[in-house]
């Protein structure tokens, strides 16, 4: 990338202009290309790319791997070179296989940024234009309001800023930027006229002129000296590796105490000392960590294709662990593409459509219309922008033959006072007139007179207010949403006394009510989270019943949801909350403040659950952030919110959030199906060494080294694998929410490796291996012949083998029968147990191979003796899950 010129930012805007060769206009389109090609892209290099060689070079320093170093130098001394040889085999295979995984996990999250792209809003041509931020370059004139990520180093050249700089100076409150102010020398971040890439703007509106762009930019230049640190494990992860170690550490243990039985049974020193490092290299769970994060990485990928795109590998498991989704209303369960269909004027209802030759209604819709930044399609925008709820009053100042055109809008605005969150009203003061338009109980009680029925300015007397409130609430009932709108004459007396006083003795025009419906798959996707013991709340700043009528029409609150309003919440104490959420009633909390979405969490995070919140203003990244999932909406939302968030919707659609949680349910099961799958073969591993050793040398040993290596090294990885891709398992939705302190490994999951499927498949292959000795006519404590001895241990590494097949199709499941997901519908798996089954059999039938194996070409009537082991292992797993599933209530962790 070239550099672009040595801007000093810090000069007065006319020479910065000339300097940049650029102008408050901004650059031609044309010009704008050619500095594209010439400054480059504006993003950040990926610097993580040239430290592949470090990454692959940590697998070998990772304290596992050293420890099966340590195992083959010991081989290599205690003179077992084919061991040794055996044992650096598998330290490199699964340094490989590591570093494959986590390059793939890596590009996962890294692939999500495509998903979400940053765009911005600058001058082109003279025209205010939306492109990729990627395509800023020195010299655009960029235009930033609340909300917006700023995407480029640059000048304000108009407006006043509040910007939250914490990404560059670490200092949370909000710093004020304005376009006119003195030169004061001082460090680059605190200069009041400059706004950097990275940072966020929290409110006002200003234009800047763009200085620096990528690597060139202050956050360019920090994410250069800094190194890019490595992500957090989930606390998946980390259980997964403390078991590992546990394990790792009984493996050890084992393998010293076999050391010296080994000896005393007959074994020589140097074929204990094997033993025992084959028996810790075999147990040592070495690939589990890898294949977990790839799963967890498969499951972002998936759900960035399903619309929720997670920036955490970790938040995929936490999902599957949500208990409440407090939502918003307005775009999540709506469409957000509202209609004005009622308005009220002094003489009572009418139909919008049918307004039209009334002076009073148009008056009211050119009113709402002018109070509004929005923009319709074909009226200076490609497309509807800006706030839905403004597109649908300009639509209606259209409909009733009174347009208002955006660029004369604009053009004659004085002041904007912008929508605030919090009184829940806007106004604009435009020729000496402020509008104002906003929830009829923040408007009315400012207001002191109305227009009557003939068009004439009167007071607002209380009876008219009841029946203003009347018409709120029956429109609110029907679910439609309200805003009253009023007007006042303001002088410059008046504006200069500031917002609260000029946003006070209005004149009521009337109210305008607009539908916006729910969308299609909220209902079911409703019934999904409630069937699989999910509590849905939402929070909304509409009014009550308003919100009320659209969450019974989606199903949430049972048909009567509770109303809190923000007034009822702000009274309420912090124990009457906890009690009131306690009730696990869903509740429709209206009226809320940014504030009050926060509060809701901490409350319903210390009664114990887990919360996803959905938010998509400014204000609401507090508690987007303090969420256990903060959802944010990929369309509709702004930078700021999507930037706190763990998940971005690009649908901004509610059923995207419950088929987030079952996606994270189902990475969840699986994780513990590979789990279970690799300790499962622990068992049949290690009986035959016991079983030597307590018999004192009578029993030659079962299994020699290399066959347990030739297990741990081919045949067990692939169909790990292929079960972290398992589809869903029948009734996983029906299911409470694992509780969050469950572990991943837990007592059931133990039981069922070791005790069943591991018990069954050592008992499988004893017989195996005994079965062939008594054919050969074998009394213990005698001695054998080499051959017999080579066939019988080969039966024993075949039924191992045999018994893993068995396994890895029992563990598919649950708590279902394998035939509700289909017996062949995993085909990874399939291809899997093929590799197995081919694999094994060159070990045993091919010449070279079986010398270094030790082992023999067994007879068809041993082949048919092993034919039963996988369905018989299955066999005893169907059982148990048949029992498990008519226990009343199974358990889900
Ligand atoms: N652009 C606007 N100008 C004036 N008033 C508005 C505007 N948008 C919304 N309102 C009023 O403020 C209320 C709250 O709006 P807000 O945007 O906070 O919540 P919402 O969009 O209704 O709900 P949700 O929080 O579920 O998205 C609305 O019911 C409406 O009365």
């Amino acid at each position: 990338m070239a550099a672009p010129a040595e801007v000093d930012e810090r000069q007065p805007p006319t020479e910065l202009f000339r300097h940049l060769r650029s102008t408050p206009t901004g650059l031609r389109s044309r010009e704008a290309a050619r500095r594209l090609t010439v400054y480059g892209p504006n993003e950040l290099s990926r610097r993580h790319q040239r430290q592949w060689p470090r990454q692959l070079l940590a697998q070998f320093t990772q304290p596992l791997a050293v420890l099966l170093m340590i195992a083959a130098v010991l081989a290599w001394a205690g003179h077992a070179p084919a061991l040794a040889v055996a044992v650096i085999a598998v330290i490199l295979l699964n340094a490989a296989f590591a570093f494959v995984q986590e390059r793939q996990a890596e590009r996962a999250v890294e692939a999500l940024a495509a998903y979400l792209p940053v765009s911005a809003r600058v001058l082109r041509d003279g025209v205010l234009v939306e492109v990729p931020a990627r395509d800023l370059v020195p010299g655009d004139v960029m235009e930033i309001t609340e909300g917006d990520r700023i995407c480029a180093d640059g000048r304000l050249i108009d407006g006043i800023l509040a910007v939250d700089l914490s990404s560059l100076n670490g200092e949370s409150a909000p710093a004020t930027r304005t376009a006119d102010t003195e030169l004061v020398p001082g460090p680059l971040l605190e200069a009041r006229e400059l706004v950097f890439s990275g940072t966020s703007c929290t409110a006002g509106q200003a234009r800047a002129v763009v200085t620096h762009t990528g690597m060139h930019s202050e956050l360019g230049r920090i994410a250069a000296l800094s190194q890019r640190g490595r992500p957090e494990p989930s606390p998946l992860e980390r259980q997964v590796r403390r078991a590992t170690w546990v394990i790792a550490i009984v493996a050890v243990s084992a393998g010293a105490v076999f050391l010296p039985i080994g000896v005393l049974a007959g074994l020589g020193w140097a074929a204990a000392i094997s033993f025992s490092i084959g028996l810790i290299v075999a147990n040592v769970p070495e690939g589990l960590l890898p294949i977990i994060t790839l799963a967890l990485a498969a499951g972002v990928r998936e759900l960035a294709k399903a619309g929720a795109v997670v920036k955490r590998l970790s938040a995929v498991e936490t999902l599957g662990s949500t208990t409440v989704i407090c939502t918003d209303k307005t775009g999540t369960l709506t469409e957000n593409r509202m209609r004005v269909t009622r308005l009220w004027l002094a003489d009572g209802d009418q139909d919008a459509t049918a307004a039209g030759g009334d002076a009073r209604a148009r008056d009211l819709a050119v009113a709402a219309a002018i109070c509004t930044t929005a923009h319709q399609a074909g009226d200076g925008a490609p497309a509807d922008s800006g706030d839905p709820t403004e597109v649908a009053l300009l639509r209606l100042a259209e409909s009733l033959g009174a347009p208002v055109r955006a660029v004369d809008r604009d053009a004659s605005r004085d002041i904007l006072y912008s929508f605030d969150p919090r009184t829940k009203r806007m106004s604009t003061v435009t020729g000496g007139r402020l509008h104002t338009k906003g929830a009829p109980e923040s408007i009315l009680p400012l207001c002191t007179r109305v227009i009557d029925d003939a068009g004439c300015v009167t007071a607002l007397t209380d009876p008219v207010r009841v029946d203003v409130t009347a018409a709120v609430d029956r429109f609110a009932t029907a679910g439609l949403r309200v805003l009253a709108v009023a007007r006042r004459t303001a002088d410059a007396q008046v504006l200069a006394a500031g917002r609260d006083v000029a946003e006070a003795d209005l004149t009521l025009l009337g109210l305008v009510a607009m539908v916006d419906p729910p969308r299609e798959a909220v209902s079911a996707a409703v019934a999904a989270a409630h069937r699989a013991g999910i509590t849905v709340h939402v929070i909304t700043g509409d009014y009550g019943p308003t919100a009320a009528e659209i969450a019974v029409r989606v199903g949430i609150g049972g048909g009567r949801p509770r109303v809190v309003t923000g007034t009822e919440l702000e009274q309420m104490s912090d124990a009457d909350l906890d009690r009131l959420l306690r009730e696990r009633q869903e509740i429709v909390f209206a009226r809320s403040s940014p504030e009050s979405k926060l509060r809701i969490c901490e409350a319903l995070r210390s009664e114990g659950h887990v919360v996803a919140m959905t938010g998509d203003g400014v204000n609401d990244a507090p508690a987007l952030r303090h969420a256990d999932i903060g959802v944010a909406m990929g369309r509709s939302g702004t930078d700021v919110a999507r930037e706190a968030a763990t998940m971005v919707l690009t649908d901004d659609n509610f059923a995207t959030i419950v088929r987030a949680v079952e996606a994270g349910r189902r990475v969840y099961d699986n994780v513990r199906k590979f789990v279970l799958y690799i300790f499962a073969h622990a068992v049949p591993e290690v009986v035959p060494f016991l079983i030597f050793a307590l018999s004192g040398g009578a029993v030659p040993l079962p299994l020699t080294v290399l066959q347990i290596l030739a297990i741990d090294l081919g045949t067990e990885t692939l169909p790990a694998l292929a079960l972290g891709r398992e589809k869903a398992e029948p009734g996983l939705m029906d299911r409470p929410p694992r509780s969050r302190t469950a572990g991943v490994i837990d007592r059931r999951l133990l039981l069922r490796a070791w005790g069943l499927l591991g018990v069954t498949s050592a008992i499988l292959v004893m017989t195996g291996f005994f079965w062939v000795l008594w054919r050969a006519g074998w009394q213990p404590g005698a001695e054998l012949t080499d051959t017999t001895y080579a066939r019988a241990t080969t039966m024993t590494f075949a039924g191992i083998v045999a018994c893993q097949i068995g396994t890895a199709m029992a563990s598919r499941t649950d708590h279902a029968a394998l035939r509700t997901i289909g017996v062949f519908s995993n085909r990874p798996l399939l291809g899997g147990i093929l590799f197995e089954v081919v694999f094994a059999a060159a070990l045993i039938y091919l010449p070279p191979l079986q010398a270094i194996f030790g082992t023999a070409a067994l007879t068809l009537a041993e082949l048919a003796f092993l034919a039963p082991f996988p369905v018989l292992v299955w066999g005893v797993d169907e059982i148990y899950r048949t029992r498990l599933r008519r226990r009343p209530a199974a358990p889900t962790d």
